[in-house]
Parts: structure tokens; sequence; C-alpha cells
């Protein structure tokens, strides 16, 4: 059967997704279909493949085996049309650290190709809606974490792009910055944009995210909407705990030497 006309491309396909490092296999086969217009969550453990996968999706990490298409285009057949519709927050972020911030902006502007005016006012308006107007001529080496990852979110965005991926955007944020990342990212999605963000903070997940999917030890456990995923259990890290394993529930309570104090 043809995909209808009305049919909803998906924001994100993956088949068969495979990474091996040696003998560790970091992804293990996964399938997965992220609808379009949501604001989804990848969680898991740490060491689940939330990394990995992200970085195979968006086409910095050549998979063994499989196939991602990004709104119905081959990440690795089609790279620019891919890269053209999706911004990318990745993990370790690098960025050019002897420009200042507005340099950062204006130069990944140019690299998208929008034109100078449109880049100057979209940067102008990032930086204020961030907060990092005051430190948009500092250099980019003397930003704090959070700062970080505020203008590595401002030159994600600038090219307006379909999808975003953001791996672990809140760590090592503010309240503060983290309640402005989260107003830009919310206002995004409300425009008919995907985000999709990995975490293992379950409560951020589940306060932002209408859809999850849940990864564990390389494969998707769980995926759909987060009412159904979270199901019966009172919270999403409830039902995180289930779905991963007894492993997840262990206390230890073998510690029985911890407690402070030498003994
Ligand atoms: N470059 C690498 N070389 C070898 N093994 C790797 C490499 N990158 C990841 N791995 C392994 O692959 C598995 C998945 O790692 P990955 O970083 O994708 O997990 P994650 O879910 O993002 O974890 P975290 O939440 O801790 O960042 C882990 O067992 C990890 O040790």
């Amino acid at each position: 059967m043809t995909e209808g006309a009305g049919a909803a491309v998906a924001a994100v396909r993956v088949q068969g997704l495979w990474k091996r490092y040696g003998e560790q296999i970091a992804v293990a086969g996964i399938d997965l279909e992220l609808p379009a217009g949501r604001f989804i969550g990848l969680v898991g453990p740490n060491g689940a493949g939330k990394t990995t996968t992200l970085s195979m999706v968006t086409g910095l990490l050549r998979p063994d085996q499989g196939t991602v298409e990004i709104v119905g285009h081959d990440v690795w057949r089609d790279p620019v049309a891919v890269k053209a519709r999706i911004g990318v927050l990745p993990e370790g972020l690098r960025l050019f650290e002897r420009l200042s911030g507005r340099e950062l902006l204006a130069y990944t502007g140019r690299l998208r190709g929008l034109p100078g005016a449109e880049v100057d006012k979209r940067a102008t308006q990032l930086l204020d809606v961030l907060d990092l107007a005051g430190a948009q001529h500092k250099l980019v080496v003397d930003y704090s974490t959070g700062m970080r990852k505020k203008i590595g979110l401002a030159c994600a965005l600038l090219h307006n792009p379909e999808v975003l991926f953001l791996d672990e955007p809140f760590e090592g944020v503010d309240p503060v910055s983290a309640q402005t990342i989260r107003g830009v990212l919310e206002r995004y999605t409300g425009s008919g944009a995907t985000v999709v963000f990995s975490s293992h903070v379950m409560e951020l997940v589940e306060s932002l995210c209408d859809w999850v999917a849940v990864m564990a030890a390389g494969r998707i456990r769980a995926h759909g909407p987060l009412a159904d995923v979270r199901g019966s259990a009172p919270t999403l890290q409830q039902a995180f705990l289930e779905l991963v394993g007894a492993r997840a529930q262990n206390t230890g309570a073998d510690l029985d030497w911890l407690g402070g104090g030498a003994r």
C-alpha cells in the first residue's frame, strides 16, 4: 500500500540501526518512527545508546547497518537536504572559542547561506530571548556552561530547522536559563516544528515532552505518547524503572560500610 496523500511524513524514521564499538554493541538494531510537530524525549540510563543513536540520526556518525530518514530524506544519501532541515546541539559541543557569541552566530548564518541582514536580525532576537545580549561581544571561550548551551542552541535554531536535536540540553544549566531554553523550545514546537532531546532526567522529560522513546542497552523498550508509555505508573520515572528492569532498583543495600565516619 502506498502512503495516502494526507499521511503525515514522520520527522524521523529509523530502520534496523546498528552500531558496535569492538565487542560493545551500542545500538542493537532499532526501528523507530518519531512523529512531526511533537516535543519528543529520548530517555534511558547512562550508556543506553542515546548519544550514539542521535549521532547516527543527525549524520555525525555512520551506522554499521540501517537507514535514517529525516522528513523523508535519507541522512546518508541526501545529506545536504537533511542538514538544511535539522538543527543539532550535540553532546560535548565544540564551538569556535575565539569568536564572540555575535560573531559565532554571524558565521553560522553565512554557512547556512542566509543573507547578512537576516542573520543580523535573527541573531539580535535570539541573543535577546536567550538573555545573551549583554555577553554578545564576549569570546565564547569565556562563556559559562549554561551560556555555551544557549549560544549553541541559538546557532542550531538560526536557520529555522524543521527538526531540532538536542543531546542533554539542560545539563549544567541553571534553573533560570533552563526556563528560558524551555520557553524557546515550547514556542518552537508550538509552531509545528519537532524537538527530539535526550535526557536521563525523567521529571524534565515528563514536564516537557508529549511523546517519549525509552532506550536501554541499545534497544528501544517503549515508545509513544507520554501517557501511553507511563501507563498506570504514577510517574514516568516509575514506568521507566519497570521498563529497564530490576537492576535499576538496586538501592545499594550491600554498601553497609558506607555512612560517613571511619569504620
Ligand atoms: N567512541 C566509543 N568507543 C567505544 N565505546 C563507546 C563509544 N561511544 C559510546 N560507547 C559505548 O556505547 C554505549 C552507548 O553509549 P552512549 O554514549 O551512546 O550512551 P548514552 O545513552 O548517551 O549514555 P549517557 O546518558 O551516559 O551519555 C556505552 O556502553 C558506551 O560505553
